[in-house]
């Protein structure tokens, strides 16, 4: 069975987890479908399986990649995750919302042309190290190139941070795809995020060999309509899973300050040898910032993307943490009156 369950992603890390009485009874899942009262299922012998959501299983505490335990029926709990991928909600709620589990490798894709940005490849950059998921950058349409050479383009990306491989590929090309498969075998989970137009969908295809729809499913009941998510996992050639949602082509940076800090680690290390702790490198005197401004080791634009990014990280951060103190004070609220009213009836 371990080596089935390699197929699905499994490892020690997961393996750890279990106890005795556990690893004779139950079995792993992965789930590759999130709706709203139940869960699609991937069994180790690659079998799908839909399971019923009940008890204490909440739809919004699952995402796509998750490992479950399952004696067969139920599922019985959910496993830790190495790693997870979540954005802001929409809504007033401003809920974390979970979007991959468990991948291994995000592919941070943009192209030869305009879409090219240091600072949007900053900001999935920053996610996918503050998730612990190792970002590879992948420049398409290098048959194409627009507005410089495509080497151009590929000395602009590794300049931005040492830890993540850059390829430069034609999307079309199926011995360029073959690069990319190196991080696709056996056990490995990715993902693919960027622009709209920049040859995710192709990549896709060259991955899986099929044609995947990114969608979402809507499914009513008495309380209205729901968005959830299609069939999200899907097998590559190479051995590996490829995990492709609506949200993972729409993330956005939340909660990232040890991604960006990372990221980022020269300013990180300098603002260590400001004068003053809480110094915002403007003009403060014994500024260690300004000063690698000045002798060129830093560039002023570099210091104004992550300037950028630290406030854009701050403020959906804050939201998400204001929401959920917001919620604590008004459930603490809530059981207050309760209190008060049975007193008063003499409860
Ligand atoms: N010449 C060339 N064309 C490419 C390459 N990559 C993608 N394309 C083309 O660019 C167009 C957009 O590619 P898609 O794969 O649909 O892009 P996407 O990122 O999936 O876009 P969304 O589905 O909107 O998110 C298609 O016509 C592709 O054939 C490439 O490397 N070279
Ligand atoms: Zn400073």
């Amino acid at each position: 069975m371990i080596s089935d369950l390699k197929l699905l992603g499994w490892s020690q890390f997961f393996n750890g987890q279990l106890d005795l009485e556990e690893f004779e009874t139950l079995t792993p899942l992965r789930l590759t479908e999130v709706r709203r009262r139940s869960v699609m299922a991937l069994t180790p012998a690659l079998e799908r399986m839909e399971i019923a959501l009940t008890g204490d299983h909440v739809a919004t505490d699952m995402a796509v990649g998750d490992f479950a335990l399952t004696d067969g029926e139920r599922l019985i709990r959910l496993l830790d995750r190495k790693t997870v991928i979540s954005r802001k909600a929409a809504g007033l709620q401003a809920q974390a919302q979970l979007i991959a589990a468990n991948l291994d490798t995000l592919f941070i894709t943009t192209s030869c042309n305009h879409d090219f940005n240091e600072a949007r490849l900053e900001r999935y950059l920053a996610i996918a190290i503050e998730a612990e998921v190792t970002p590879v950058i992948v420049i398409t349409k290098a048959d194409k190139p627009e507005e410089m050479a495509a080497e151009a383009y590929e000395d602009r990306a590794k300049a931005l941070y040492e830890g993540a491989e850059v390829l430069l590929i034609n999307a079309k090309s199926p011995e360029d795809i073959a690069r990319l498969e190196g991080y696709c075998g056996t056990g490995q989970t990715i993902a693919l995020v960027g622009s709209s137009g920049v040859g995710k969908s192709t990549i896709a295809r060259g991955l899986t060999g099929e044609d995947i729809e990114v969608g979402e499913i809507r499914e009513d009941d008495a309380k209205g309509r729901h968005t959830t998510t299609a069939r999200s996992m899907h097998r590559m050639h190479a051995g590996g899973w490829l995990i492709d949602t609506p949200g993972m082509r729409e993330l956005a940076l939340h909660d990232a300050s040890e991604g960006i800090a990372t990221l980022f680690e020269d300013i990180t290390d300098l603002a260590l040898s400001c004068k003053f702790s809480d110094c915002q490198h403007r003009s403060e005197p014994g500024c260690a910032v300004r000063a690698a401004l000045e002798t060129g080791e830093l560039s002023e634009e570099r210091l104004e993307r992550w300037r950028k990014l630290m406030d854009e990280d701050a403020r959906n951060s804050e939201s998400i943490a204001e929401a959920r103190e917001r919620g604590r004070k008004f459930s603490k609220m809530v059981k207050n009156t309760m209190k008060v009213k049975k007193a008063k009836r003499g409860e």
